[in-house]
């Protein structure tokens, strides 16, 4: 956005713009405690340098006198929407006074503007049953696992597609399936990236199943764990800075981690997958398969190789994130077992 377009935003809506942002943001502009969404109102009239500057740049503060108040639906939305295009979650908004109702409407009649519903907004963006279609398929004989099939699977808005790819014959499979969530990682899985551990990781998991007799891996248009190419690049830059994996998407606006696995569960689900064992180091991911009703019946461990570059990256999700890292790490707070652990049952995890 630029000078011109906020101002011509207030003067269509007949009032100032307040600047809505994440909770996450909020906390990294060092307020505690906020709502989902707050809206601020900051004195003066800030031009968009100032509000890009608190809404995504680190070391920003608030001015005095700003007063903050809970989001209302329409704001929530607003940043549900821009968290889905993976853009930074900060919005302007401006309530349309009384009397420029008339103007507004005749705008969106005209097709100058578009109108948004609140609510369908929210659902559009938590999901649910149904919203994926399984659009196309082939054989792709993979140098790790030749007799390999990949299934694609898009997103109700058409925003994402998710491909499964199904390594030998899972149909009917007696036991627990091999399988691995992966989310996308431009950077390590196709580059080789040393900041990470993605790309071996990637490899690693192909071969494991295919070792195993076949299996699933589900590669999850989740770049950065969900908050995008571009936001992951920006994390980066904060992470030169000296700020940890986490702490860089905060800056952002972000939570530790924006990925929902519920798309997992539904493309196994449609792939007929219902008991599996799972190729992770990331307890989050065992449990929100977990909730959603899969079996989940035993955790093996797929580790890449740790680098001067990767470590403290790979130390952040271990102490940070609590993932099963320990061993890797030679931390020897972990039960040091390479055979995949038991789980319990659906339902007995705690905090399911
Ligand atoms: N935001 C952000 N994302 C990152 C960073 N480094 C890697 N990623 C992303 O983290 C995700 C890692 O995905 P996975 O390998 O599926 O998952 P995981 O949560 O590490 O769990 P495992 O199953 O144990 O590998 C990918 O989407 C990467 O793009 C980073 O510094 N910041
Ligand atoms: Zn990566």
């Amino acid at each position: 956005m630029h000078d011109e377009a906020l101002a011509a935003l207030e003067a269509l809506a007949g009032s100032a713009a307040q600047l809505v942002l994440s909770r996450h943001r909020m906390a990294a502009l060092g307020q505690g405690d906020a709502h989902d969404a707050v809206a601020l109102s900051l004195p003066g009239r800030p031009d968009c340098g100032g509000l890009r500057e608190l809404a995504w740049t680190r070391g920003a503060s608030l001015p005095a006198a700003t007063t903050q108040a809970a989001g209302n639906r329409a704001e929530r939305a607003a940043l549900r929407l821009l968290g889905r295009a993976q853009l930074v979650p900060a919005a302007v908004a401006c309530a349309v006074a009384p009397e420029h109702a008339g103007v507004v409407a005749a705008e969106v009649a005209c097709g100058n503007l578009l109108a948004v519903d609140a609510a369908e907004a929210l659902r559009l963006c938590d999901g649910g049953s149904g919203s994926l279609t399984r659009v196309s398929e082939a054989r792709v004989p993979l140098a790790e696992a030749e007799n390999s099939r990949f299934v694609l699977f898009r997103e109700a808005d058409g925003l994402h597609e998710h491909v499964a790819i199904v390594i030998g014959d899972v149909a009917g499979w007696p036991d627990a399936v091999p399988v691995r969530l992966h989310s996308s990682c431009l950077t390590g899985d196709l580059f080789g990236s040393l900041r990470c551990d993605c790309g071996e990781q990637l490899r690693r998991g192909v071969a494991a199943i295919d070792a195993q007799g076949g299996g699933v891996l589900l590669y999850l248009s989740q770049e950065g764990r969900g908050i995008g190419l571009a936001n992951k690049l920006r994390a980066y830059g904060l992470q030169d800075e000296g700020l940890d994996t986490i702490d860089a998407d905060q800056v952002i606006g972000f939570s530790k981690d924006e990925r929902n696995f519920r798309i997992a569960y539904e493309m196994l689900e449609q792939l007929g997958v219902t008991k599996v064992k799972l190729l992770t180091n990331n307890p989050g991911k065992v449990e929100a398969l977990q909730r959603a009703g899969i079996n989940v019946v035993a955790r093996e461990a797929i580790y890449g190789e740790v680098t001067a570059q990767n470590q403290r990256y790979l130390q952040t999700k271990a102490h940070r994130h609590g993932h099963w890292l320990h061993e890797l790490l030679g931390e020897q707070d972990e039960p040091a077992s390479t055979e995949p652990e038991r789980l319990p049952a659906p339902g007995a995890v705690s905090g399911a």
